[in-house]
């Protein structure tokens, strides 16, 4: 049960000016995570009002609260998948809509789905990937491993229980139309979260990098939304240093244990996932260079004025290198991968 007084509280009080919660709120440098737990909630809403959602979607002020609360009760405490990371991911779609206007390169539904998307895409969380799901023979892997990712399936699930408890629903106001859209919406860009997705689909984000965004044409929407999608996703690396360093101590943590886990089933972890053979710095760079800088170079071809963006990231994967050359030359001393966070 979500605590009454707190959600008395939030309905009651109006929502404040969002540059209120803090002055550079709406800034790429900003970064969320030094936002006050029992603020997330209040920033949620100031954010859903600055972008005009509220009247737009005509959702009711008390329906609103209860499914932002229920949504931050409906994840786990891992490491690094757990409601900080929605919430941070959350911000970085309200800062591509204040700083870069996607709202002029999407419909309104495709932008509102996005940021529902950005707060409930890792719902349930376990701090085990999809390929833990199946080795371990999980409850979910049952559910959905004939389908693929696994987990993203059930993130997706989790958010239409959450829409279908009572006075939760955000999109009860919404015309049939533009309901099964939003649905529809909903899953498509939360699905696009699985990394396996988003690789496959590079070769066609780069393509309409090269040939320009065709706002006339279903496919850019489809390939935009699921680009923002994961800008959001990875977007802890679009800020400085220390954040990026923060969140490696964090995901590491969190693939540490689940290899510890597969070796205690037997079974021989991915290296990334190995205490014992993991050296951070090389993996991090190969998943900067691989993965982040790619995605963030093609979201600079597409939208003007996200070139910072791309600057910060491959900043990062330098810090990295510089990291990896001092480490390289003081050998690890008792073998402990994350000696680089002293
Ligand atoms: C900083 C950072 N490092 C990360 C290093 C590695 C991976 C990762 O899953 N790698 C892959 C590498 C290949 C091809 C696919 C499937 C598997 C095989 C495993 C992906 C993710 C990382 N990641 C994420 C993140 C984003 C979405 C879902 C889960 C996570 Cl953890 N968010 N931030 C980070
Ligand atoms: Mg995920």
């Amino acid at each position: 049960k979500v605590n009454e007084d707190e959600t008395d509280r939030l309905i009651v009080d109006k929502i404040p000016q969002i540059t209120s919660i803090h002055p550079e709120v709406s800034l790429f440098s900003f970064t969320p995570r030094v936002i006050l737990d029992d603020q997330t909630t209040l920033c949620c809403l100031a954010m859903f009002e600055d972008m005009g959602m509220i009247n737009r979607w005509r959702i009711h002020k008390e329906t609103l609260v209860k499914f932002v609360l229920m949504v931050k009760k409906g994840y786990r405490d891992p490491p690094y998948h757990n409601w900080y990371h929605a919430f941070s991911v959350s911000h970085f779609c309200y800062l591509l809509y204040k700083n870069l206007r996607i709202d002029q390169l999407l419909t309104d539904v495709e932008l509102f789905a996005l940021f529902v998307a950005c707060l409930c895409h890792d719902l349930d969380h376990r701090g085990t990937n999809n390929a833990f799901q199946v080795s371990s023979k999980s409850v979910l892997a049952a559910l959905y491993s004939s389908e693929g990712s696994v987990l993203e399936r059930h993130h997706f699930a989790q958010a239409m229980c959450i829409l279908n408890t009572e006075g939760c629903n955000i999109f009860e106001n919404l015309n049939k139309r533009d309901y099964e859209q939003a649905l529809d919406l909903l899953q498509e860009i939360i699905l696009a979260t699985d990394l396996a997705h988003h690789l496959s689909a590079v070769k066609d984000l780069e393509a309409m990098a090269k040939e320009g965004y065709d706002k006339s044409n279903p496919r850019c929407h489809t390939l935009l939304t699921c680009l923002l999608m994961t800008s959001c996703d990875l977007s802890d690396q679009t800020k400085g240093w220390g954040t990026t360093k923060k969140i490696a101590e964090l995901i590491y943590q969190e693939f540490f244990r689940q290899g510890d886990l597969e070796k205690s089933m037997g079974y021989r972890p991915h290296e990334m996932m190995d205490r014992e053979k993991a050296f951070i710095p090389d993996l991090q760079i190969s998943f900067l260079e691989n993965i982040a800088m790619p995605l963030y170079r093609i979201l600079g071809d597409l939208l003007p004025g996200s070139e910072c963006v791309f600057e910060a990231v491959k900043a990062n994967r330098d810090t990295w290198m510089q990291i990896r050359e001092t480490a390289k030359r003081k050998p690890i001393t008792h073998g402990n991968s994350f000696d680089f966070f002293k």
